[in-house]
């Protein structure tokens, strides 16, 4: 079985200009040093609006900070005459490890469908990033009992024709929509029956060995006080924090559930 690094990913969402920034990522920096958090034993980045990519880079690579970075989405596209989108060449240019593709808001707001997100699920690995696959339901389809297959849905979607090569880098985070920015967070036990029912299916379309190497993330109002217990669950590789993520304290005291 593989041995998976925990990865605690804080999505800063439309927060915090690239001055701002700055200042955020060296308070986490300092905060995980204090702590002596060993990256080896959980992986720790950001992703941040694209226009605070290049101060994060440079706060990163002076200080030889064990921080990655990343962005909350890419194009389907390379180049061209697609105004306002930012290309996975762009991204990649700048040091970026991963990107968030399929957020919930994403879908919500700009209408991104599973088709879209197979797509820049597609070019981002096509380009070295790692995709962080979002994936989730809303409060109608939980009340309905139908979160699995739902979310099982939108996984096959997202890894419609990608080789098992492909699927085994990717980063998939289970996101229930009612959980996000509520402060109502899925207990450790939701958590683990649609974590696990991903891997499931991970194996079926692929195999044992690709299954057990993606990393499935929890998100949802994810705090300090909940982290360990969901980090106990067998299938939560890691968390996907996003208001929390704001505060570099508590955000590496989430990094640094281990020594809780
Ligand atoms: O990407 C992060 C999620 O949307 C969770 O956000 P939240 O921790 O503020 O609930």
């Amino acid at each position: 079985m593989a041995t998976r690094t925990p990865l605690i990913a804080g999505n800063w969402k439309m927060n915090k200009d690239h001055l701002e920034a700055i200042d955020l990522v060296q308070k986490l920096d300092w905060h995980l040093k204090d702590g002596k958090h060993d990256f080896a034993t959980a992986e720790v980045t950001v992703l941040v609006p694209f226009t605070d990519l290049r101060s994060v880079q440079t706060f990163v690579d002076a200080e030889k900070s064990g921080l990655s970075y990343g962005a909350q989405d890419v194009s389907a596209h390379v180049s061209g005459a697609y105004t306002g989108e930012i290309s996975p060449v762009f991204l990649a240019r700048l040091g970026v490890t991963y990107v968030a593709i399929g957020h919930s808001e994403r879908r919500q707001y700009h209408g991104e469908d599973d088709a879209l997100v197979n797509a820049k699920t597609k070019n981002a690995l096509a380009h070295g990033l790692v995709p962080i696959v979002c994936v989730g339901e809303g409060l109608d389809v939980r009340k309905a009992g139908e979160q699995v297959s739902y979310t099982l849905a939108q996984v096959d979607g997202a890894f419609e024709g990608l080789s098992a090569e492909d699927a085994a880098k990717v980063v998939v985070a289970y996101e229930p929509v009612w959980a996000i920015g509520t402060g109502e967070v899925a207990t450790p036990s939701d958590a683990q029956e649609v974590n696990g029912a991903i891997r499931a299916r991970l194996a079926e379309l692929y195999s044992a060995e690709v299954a057990d190497a993606v990393r499935v993330l929890y998100g949802g109002s994810v705090k300090s006080s909940s982290i360990v217990e969901l980090m106990a669950e067998k299938d939560v590789d890691g968390a996907l924090v996003g208001g929390a993520s704001l505060d570099p304290e508590e955000f590496a005291k989430i990094a640094r559930f281990q020594q809780a």
